[in-house]
């Protein structure tokens, strides 16, 4: 048999990409971007700031550097590259992402092969308990999960330009840190909002919503979208809510949607991304087993999530495309059902 050097190599790229994840993680972890911005510099200097051992740190440095997370060496000192840049500590840092995937999410992934036999989470196999629930119990992974979902939301500033919000009432369902509706109410100054979310999540979104808003136009209601969402909006979002839940969970949370729904003026806003199975692309799938190790959940088809729609009484009515491979489906309540029963 022949070796195929290419295939080879290929191989060796996608088996060592959790120890590259791993390497990347550390140096979030030990703060190095930040230590080295702030000009400590050389192995020495780092081993110091950090408290890790001065050989640990300069192996990892040379692997990080053969990377192109940083740039340098030894001798002319260590340098930030746009990489390592966006690892800085700050409001729109991927530094909360990255460790949260180091830990919680790569233990989660730990358990991918049971995971994708049995369709189940890895991460409740890895902490006993599901991800959401987890999350309300850990203050800190709750803020990092936030981070993750801000550096994942340039999407948002355009939500504004595909439909419009004037002088509505938007009700945001599992609106998260508030970043959404307060970009909708700063493009719209006619609109009001409701954030709808689990209680714990609803501080960290009054205090973003304050800051970016004021919270005249704004309420905040603590609650479970599967029991009741708030009453009267003209229009309903759910942004990256669905992908946890199974589909009779989705139907539930569409026909509360609906019967809350002022009128027939009113529309429900999804805003996600979908999976294609006859032209798959690697991160919308990837994206979609991740789900699978977090929540148990996963993205769905176009498809699904019409026929998901049409049995909760709502239909298509119009489709945008969004960046970073995001898609909004607005649906319409279907004609001549009453909304409230
Ligand atoms: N049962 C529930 N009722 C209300 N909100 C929930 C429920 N379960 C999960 N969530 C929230 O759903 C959100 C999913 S993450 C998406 C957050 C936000 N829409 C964004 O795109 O940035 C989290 O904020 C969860 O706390």
């Amino acid at each position: 048999m022949t070796v195929d050097l290419q295939a080879t190599r290929d191989v060796i790229e996608m088996i060592t990409g959790g120890w590259r994840a791993q390497a990347l993680y550390t140096a979030v972890k030990l703060g190095l971007p930040d230590h080295i911005k702030a000009g400590r510099t050389t192995r020495g200097e780092l081993a110091k700031s950090t408290g890790a051992n001065e050989e640990g740190i300069h192996r990892l440095m040379r692997l990080l550097v053969a990377m192109g997370v940083f740039e340098g060496n030894e001798s002319t000192g260590y340098r930030n590259t746009d990489v390592s840049a966006a690892l800085l500590d700050g409001p729109q840092s991927l530094r909360g992402m990255c460790l949260l995937y180091g830990e919680e999410f790569y233990s989660a992934w730990g358990h991918a092969h049971n995971a994708i036999s049995t369709v189940s989470s890895g991460f409740e196999a890895a902490y006993g308990r599901p991800f959401y629930e987890y999350l309300g119990e850990d203050a800190a992974t709750a803020r990092r999960f936030q981070h993750t979902l801000n550096a994942a939301s340039m999407f948002f500033h355009q939500v504004p330009e595909i439909f419009d919000f004037s002088g509505k009432m938007v009700v945001d369902v599992g609106g998260g840190g508030g970043q959404l509706l307060a970009t909708i109410l700063g493009a719209t100054p006619d609109a009001r909002g409701t954030l709808f979310d689990r209680e714990h999540m609803l501080p960290q979104a009054g205090e973003h919503l304050a800051a970016a808003v004021g919270l005249d136009r704004v309420e905040l209601v603590g609650g479970d979208m599967f029991t009741d969402v708030p009453q009267g909006g003209d229009v309903y979002i759910l942004c990256r809510v669905l992908a946890g839940w199974d589909d009779d969970a989705v139907v539930k949370v569409f026909e509360k949607c609906r019967r809350a729904m002022v009128d027939s003026s009113s529309r429900l806003l999804l805003l996600d991304r979908f999976v294609d199975d006859e032209a798959p692309t690697v991160l919308p799938a990837l994206w979609d087993l991740h789900l699978l190790m977090t929540t148990g959940g996963g993205h769905r088809t176009v498809d699904r999530i019409t026929t998901l729609l049409n049995r909760a009484g709502l239909e298509i009515e119009r489709r945008a495309e969004l960046p970073m491979e995001t898609v909004a489906l607005i649906a319409a309540p279907r004609p001549g059902l009453r909304q409230k029963s």
